[in-house]
């Protein structure tokens, strides 16, 4: 008993161990996307590494629509089943590209007031598409921050579903420093992801700096690691548990927790029983129950793609 338990540890640290490797062979952008890096690390996980690191991932024109191209692929793309968000370079982000933004936000076209108005308006709503695109993949979504994590940095990561970080890194909530409120999620999820709301508003009023430990101890991230190294090792891993999961369990569990947040008890009871009225028809209930009987754990069970 003991050595077959000694056999799954090995097998899974060395599974880990070549996905690590796997992820930190990027060259660069993967084709058709400039500013993004796509890879498969290990079965049934995505891998989606913002790739622009000479300009420390700032956020420019082109990684806007890129995101929504990609997590909408991805949403569509019955081989994966969970998602690693990660950044290359020195720091996870600086935010939106300051350089790209003047032509978009600051000269918006447009006849009148009114036709301004609701140019700049239909451009705002394509930017928070690049996150709300995230939250609308069934399949969930890891972030592993390291260093800086600045503006639409912190929109990008509310809107995934688990947080880590490593200890170098700090979280910024930088908007009010450029003259402008926050306008694609920030302000709209930070309050449902962080406890305390005076905490939330310190944060967006006055943009300091969250170093890695309030960030813990305020639940913008569940995990804190020793550098990005034992990060990245650590979220596959994570990872891993996901993808080991009966997929229809899994987005499930996903789609009715973002629900549940938006609604009532009573409202996100009744939309769960709506959707498990079909989903619990699955096989993949049976096979799981059949290998919980027989004490194997979910890696053993082959589920069908979903
Ligand atoms: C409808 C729109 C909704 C979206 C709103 C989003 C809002 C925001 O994101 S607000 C936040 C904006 N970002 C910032 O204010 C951060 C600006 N950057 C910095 O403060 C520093 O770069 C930083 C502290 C992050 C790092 O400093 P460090 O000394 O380590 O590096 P630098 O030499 O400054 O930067 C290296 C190269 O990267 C370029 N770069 C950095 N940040 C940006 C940016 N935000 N936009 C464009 N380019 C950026 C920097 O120019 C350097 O490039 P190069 O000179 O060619 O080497």
């Amino acid at each position: 008993m003991l050595s077959a338990v000694v056999r799954s540890a090995l097998t899974k640290h060395t599974y880990v161990q070549s996905a690590v490797r796997a992820m930190s062979s990027s060259a660069g952008p993967t084709s058709p996307y400039t500013t993004l890096s796509i890879s498969q690390p290990a079965e049934n996980i995505t891998h989606v590494e913002l790739h622009r690191p000479e300009k420390l991932n700032a956020m420019n024109k082109a990684f806007w629509s890129e995101m929504v191209d990609c997590f909408n692929e991805i949403t569509a793309d019955p081989d994966c089943r969970v998602v690693l968000v990660s950044a290359a370079g020195k720091i996870f982000t600086a935010g939106i590209d300051l350089m790209d933004i003047a032509s978009d936000i600051l000269q918006p076209q447009g006849d009148d007031v009114a036709r301004v108005s609701w140019n700049l308006r239909r451009i705002i709503a394509k930017y928070q598409e690049t996150f709300s695109v995230i939250e609308k993949c069934p399949k969930p979504v890891v972030v592993a921050v390291h260093g800086a994590c600045i503006g639409g940095g912190v929109d990008l990561i509310t809107a995934c579903d688990i947080r880590l970080c490593s200890q170098d890194s700090w979280f910024q909530v930088k908007e009010v420093d450029i003259g402008l409120a926050a306008d694609v999620g920030t302000l709209q999820r930070l309050p449902k992801v962080i406890g305390s709301r005076s905490l939330v508003n310190e944060l967006a009023l006055t943009a300091r700096k969250m170093y890695a430990d309030e960030a813990k101890s305020s639940g913008l991230v569940s995990r804190v690691f020793a550098d990005k190294a034992a990060m990245m090792t650590g979220a596959l891993e994570l990872a891993g548990e996901i993808a080991a999961r009966s997929p229809v369990a899994v987005q499930g569990t996903k789609v009715n927790l973002i629900y549940s947040r938006d609604h009532s008890v009573t409202d996100g009871l009744d939309y769960m029983a709506t959707w498990n009225m079909s989903m619990l028809q699955t096989q993949d209930v049976m096979k799981a129950a059949q290998a919980a009987m027989e004490k194997k754990v979910p890696r053993t069970v082959a589920f069908s793609k979903l």
